[in-house]
């Protein structure tokens, strides 16, 4: 395949590296210093592009690509209020995209896993719920877009929780439980130098606590996962999420 990268930071370079160990080609390679280049000509060098810029520049690459009538791979977090529209643009111009907060293989297991522990919680009320994410300090968004994902899946799963909010914090979070409604999922958000991604999930009692928690190690389950996503992609029409990839049964 030939594969434009579309954000070439800490993803777009281990993106590179795992599709050429897989054989494939990199035809175009856009970051800030070269975003002139990003053409409808250049994209249609390309079978598929696969997004890891910044919140601010996603839609804008996403637009480029329904015009070139490019397969689009969006890893890019922090946009979602966005999806609706993304989605009805991208079935009324005929286009393709697959978007995931997460391409891990390891995350993606844990979404499954944290909606059907959800369901099953409600059979015990005495415990609340709160999730917490943490990542390196340069992380433009909060809360995590894995975080959302999470979220998403307990509040559909668990009946006594409406919707998240999100507190960030760089110092320790003392006192922030209190701040949140009983019905309110807490989503805490830490920025701690280096730190790849760690989600934790934890149903606390006043007689014990039982945590889920998923660490990435490095960057490379991520870019993995991406890679596949644009090979899986290939001769389909439409918007996916990543949970299409997977399709888990159980
Ligand atoms: N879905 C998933 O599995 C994962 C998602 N992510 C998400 O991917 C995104 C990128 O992460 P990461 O690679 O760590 O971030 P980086 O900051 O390392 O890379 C961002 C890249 O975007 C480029 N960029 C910024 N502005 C523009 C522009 N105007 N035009 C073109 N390129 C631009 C930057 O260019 P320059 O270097 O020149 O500044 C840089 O190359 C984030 O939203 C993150 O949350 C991250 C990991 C996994
Ligand atoms: O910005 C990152 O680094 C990451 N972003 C994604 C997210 O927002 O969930 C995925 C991963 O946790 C790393």
């Amino acid at each position: 395949m030939k594969i434009a990268i579309l954000g070439y930071g800490k993803m777009g370079k281990i993106i590179e590296k795992i599709a050429q160990d897989r054989k494939h080609e990199i035809v175009l390679k856009i970051d800030v210093t070269n975003k002139d280049e990003l053409t409808t000509e250049n994209l249609r060098k390309a079978d598929v592009a696969i997004e890891f810029s910044t919140p601010d520049t996603v839609l804008d690459h996403i637009e480029a690509c329904f015009e070139a009538k490019v397969p689009i791979i969006v890893g890019t977090t922090g946009w979602y209020g966005q999806l609706q529209n993304v989605k009805n643009d991208c079935e009324g111009t005929g286009s393709t995209l697959l978007y995931g907060s997460n391409f891990s293989v390891g995350v993606n297991v844990f979404f499954h896993v944290n909606k059907i522990l959800a369901k099953l919680m409600n059979n015990y009320p005495y415990y609340d719920v709160q999730v917490e994410e943490i990542h390196h300090t340069q992380k433009l968004d909060s809360p995590s877009g894995t975080a959302i994902t999470i979220a998403e899946g307990i509040v559909e799963g668990l009946d006594r929780k409406k919707e998240w909010v999100n507190i960030l914090t760089t110092d320790g979070n003392e006192g922030a439980d209190d701040m949140v409604k009983a019905d309110q999922l807490l989503i805490e958000s830490l920025r701690i130098e280096n730190v790849p991604g760690t989600h934790t999930v934890v149903y606390d009692s006043e007689v014990d606590s039982i945590e889920f928690k998923h660490t990435a190690h490095n960057r490379n389950g991520f870019a993995l996962g991406a890679v596949l996503a644009a090979e899986w992609v290939q001769g389909k029409k439409g918007f996916y999420s990543v949970k299409d990839m997977f399709n888990f049964s159980l």
